[in-house]
């Protein structure tokens, strides 16, 4: 097989919600479609200094701020690629399409895969999503479940999972419904676990599966434009999460935790392996809390979801 090229590109958000692209030469491979701005990596160079040189050289800025964004291979039918996407959030200097080449600062949400490369799918989605996810722990009441929710609107996590164990399905179904509302007025993503039997399309909600459920699957569940997680734990359930294009994975357990203290746990090298096997957003679970973000990132992964760490 054809050697993998290794490319660096750039997702250079701002605090508007806003990401730059560029739209590539019509000569060049891929050519007219946008992209985020990079290129190859050079013989013995870095990815951090790859990246910085690539940025000066199209667009004229230096990075100042940058982390691990997600990592995929692609193969195109004339050459494989390793996309290597950083996350740029400060820079010095005023982006110039130096190549000649259009620029766009385009509304993250509003990014459309079409115009993109087909590899760069997977990358729009995790220029989307949020770093943290915070699970809800298994209560026993509404109240309590309203409050845990209220605690949440006011936090970091930009996806809310409720899970509720004890609860049955419709009861989850119901309210998730009816906190649907305030979710999204608080610019986050409301997900509910529950069989796919359960789950309603069209209410504003997203749908997590656990891995037993995944496993049964024989295609995505729910339209494209609803969010669609799913738990994992081998590389077996890794596969089908990409068969089925789920948009995100809560790999674990990374760590032991509170809720697994004694059990077996993938620990970081493991977990990153397995990460580099997908090119599917992935958020490590077990034994997380936001300190372990940067080291999360580094491993590949989009961010973290946790239980008890983001009460
Ligand atoms: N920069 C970038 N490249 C992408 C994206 N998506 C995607 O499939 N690619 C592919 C297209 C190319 O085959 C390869 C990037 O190579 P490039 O043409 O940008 O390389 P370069 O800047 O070093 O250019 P050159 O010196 O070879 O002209 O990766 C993306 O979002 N950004
Ligand atoms: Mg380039």
């Amino acid at each position: 097989m054809a050697k993998v090229i290794h490319v660096v590109a750039a997702a250079i958000c701002d605090d508007r919600g806003q990401v730059l692209v560029a739209r590539r030469a019509q000569s060049a491979h891929q050519g007219g479609l946008w992209e985020f701005p990079g290129g190859k990596v050079e013989v013995g160079e870095s990815r951090e200094t790859a990246l910085s040189r690539e940025l000066q050289e199209e667009l004229g800025i230096t990075p100042s701020d940058m982390r691990p964004l997600i990592c995929l291979t692609h193969h195109y039918p004339d050459k494989s690629v390793c996309l290597d996407v950083w996350k740029v959030s400060a820079f010095t200097g005023v982006p110039e399409g130096k190549e000649g080449q259009p620029l766009a600062w385009v509304a993250v949400d509003s990014l459309n895969p079409d115009v993109f490369p087909a590899a760069n799918a997977p990358i729009i989605k995790a220029v989307q999503l949020s770093e943290l996810i915070a699970v809800s722990p298994a209560v026993a009441t509404h109240e309590e479940a309203r409050q845990w929710l209220k605690q949440q609107l006011a936090g970091s996590a930009g996806i809310l999972q409720l899970r509720l164990p004890d609860w049955q399905p419709e009861q989850r179904m119901a309210f998730a419904i009816e906190h649907a509302t305030d979710v999204e007025a608080a610019g986050k993503q409301l997900l509910v676990n529950v069989p796919v039997s359960s789950f309603r399309v069209g209410t504003g909600l997203g749908l997590h599966l656990p891995q037993q459920d995944l496993m049964s699957l024989s295609q995505r569940p729910v339209p494209v434009d609803t969010l669609f997680t799913v738990s994992c734990h081998d590389i077996k359930s890794l596969q089908k999460a990409e068969a089925v294009h789920a948009d995100a994975i809560l790999l674990g357990t990374v760590l032991p935790s509170a809720s697994h203290p004694d059990g077996e746990c993938l620990g970081w090298d493991l977990a990153a392996q397995m990460i580099s096997s997908v090119r599917t957003p992935v958020y490590l679970l077990g034994g997380m809390n936001s300190d372990h973000l940067s080291q999360a990132w580094n491993a590949g992964a989009q961010g973290v979801a946790g239980i008890r760490s983001f009460l």
